[in-house]
């Protein structure tokens, strides 16, 4: 089988290594830390990351980035989006020959409101690459480590490539699924993270199931209504990227974004709770992003807008439930009817 080179050695990364060893590969997972190199190379671990995790010997670890992809047909980007962009600019000085370049983070800069492919095609030149492929869906990497059943979906502008994507990584827990909707796949993992926040704030706050129902409903609807306005199609959001992720981060504790919302929830403040978790919390970036881009397209955003006012503006967690719950009466599917009320 080709050798693959997995760029990034955090949570999501190691485990995304570990299925491409089952499947016979040869993968060789870059780290920008050399002790890190070390740990996994001499002990087969990466404790940090995947605690308690014998990782395959199939996976060697590199911390020079040059020799990570050399000879190599794919490289998998699976660095915090905030690193996306200086780590393709260090790819650029030694890719030496065209790859099929696939990226598992999910999150949109703030500022540009770019997706994580426009970013890396921003960064690389067109002909390092031959497609930008894009792997997501409801994936916990402490789950797919333990090889337990897991579903995602992958997407890019050249389907023919995600097919190759998908049967690099496909086996029988690791089920791979393609879509045509790169713009809906990548903002469906981006913009869960929103609502995870959300929902480990209310779990801290001590609310209930109830309220977990409306934040991932309502929480859909306006990811929905953001997304197409940046031009998904509606139904990638019912799919495993879409509703299938924001369900999985919203109810599990192994959710980085729910732990997080639920320690600010508890009373926490921003600062402390990024420093407890120790790993990235893609949606604080994300909560920013979306808010810029809803108050500059008009796209009404509640709960997004009332995350923005808890981690940036130091407002109360409880006065935002409230608010939410007191606005204006509306209609549940208030687009949907105008549309069907303009078509009778
Ligand atoms: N964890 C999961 O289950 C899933 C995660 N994802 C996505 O994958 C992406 C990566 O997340 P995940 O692996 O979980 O994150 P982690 O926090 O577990 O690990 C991040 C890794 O990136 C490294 N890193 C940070 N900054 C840089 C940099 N500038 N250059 C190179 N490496 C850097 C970190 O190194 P260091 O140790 O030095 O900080 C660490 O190894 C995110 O976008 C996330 O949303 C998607 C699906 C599932
Ligand atoms: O995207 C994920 C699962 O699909 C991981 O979510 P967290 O980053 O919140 O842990």
């Amino acid at each position: 089988m080709g050798k693959i080179a997995v760029i990034g050695a955090g949570s999501w990364g190691s485990a995304l290594a570990l299925v491409l060893a089952d499947n016979n590969h040869d993968v060789r997972l870059w780290t920008h830390r050399q002790e890190q190199a070390e740990e996994i190379n001499n002990a087969h671990t990466n404790e940090k990351y995947l605690k308690g995790i014998t990782l395959p010997k199939a996976i060697t670890a590199f911390h020079d980035l040059k020799e990570a992809v050399q000879d190599v047909s794919h490289i998998i980007l699976v660095v915090p989006t905030k690193a996306m962009r200086e780590v393709c600019q260090e790819l650029k000085q030694v890719i030496d020959h065209p790859v099929t370049i696939t990226h598992a983070s999910k999150g949109i800069e703030p500022s540009t409101y770019k997706r994580v492919s426009e970013v890396i095609a921003e960064e690389l030149p067109e002909e390092l690459y031959s497609a930008i492929v894009v792997l997501s869906g409801p994936s916990h990497a402490e789950e797919v480590s333990l090889r337990q059943p897991t579903t995602v979906t992958v997407s890019s502008g050249n389907l023919e490539q995600a097919e190759l994507v998908q049967d690099l990584f496909i086996n029988e827990k690791f089920r791979v699924y393609t879509s045509p909707d790169l713009v809906g796949v990548e903002l469906g993992g981006a913009l869960k993270n929103i609502i995870a926040l959300g929902a480990g704030i209310s779990d801290g706050l001590g609310y209930g199931d109830n309220a977990k129902a409306a934040l991932i409903t309502r929480g859909l609807a306006e990811i929905t209504r953001l997304g197409t306005s940046m031009g998904a199609n509606p139904l990638t959001f019912a799919g495993l990227s879409g509703v299938g992720d924001l369900i999985v981060t919203c109810t599990s504790h192994h959710s980085r974004n729910w732990r997080a919302g639920n320690l600010l929830g508890k009373g926490n403040d921003l600062d402390e709770v990024l420093d407890k978790m120790g790993m990235v919390v893609e949606g604080v970036r994300t909560t920013k992003a979306a808010y810029q881009f809803s108050k500059e397209q008009s796209v009404e955003m509640p709960i997004t807008n009332g995350l923005y006012r808890i981690l940036f503006e130091g407002a109360k967690p409880k006065d935002v439930v409230d608010q939410l719950m007191t606005r204006g009466r509306r209609h549940e599917m208030e687009e949907l009817s105008n549309l069907l009320g303009e078509r009778s």
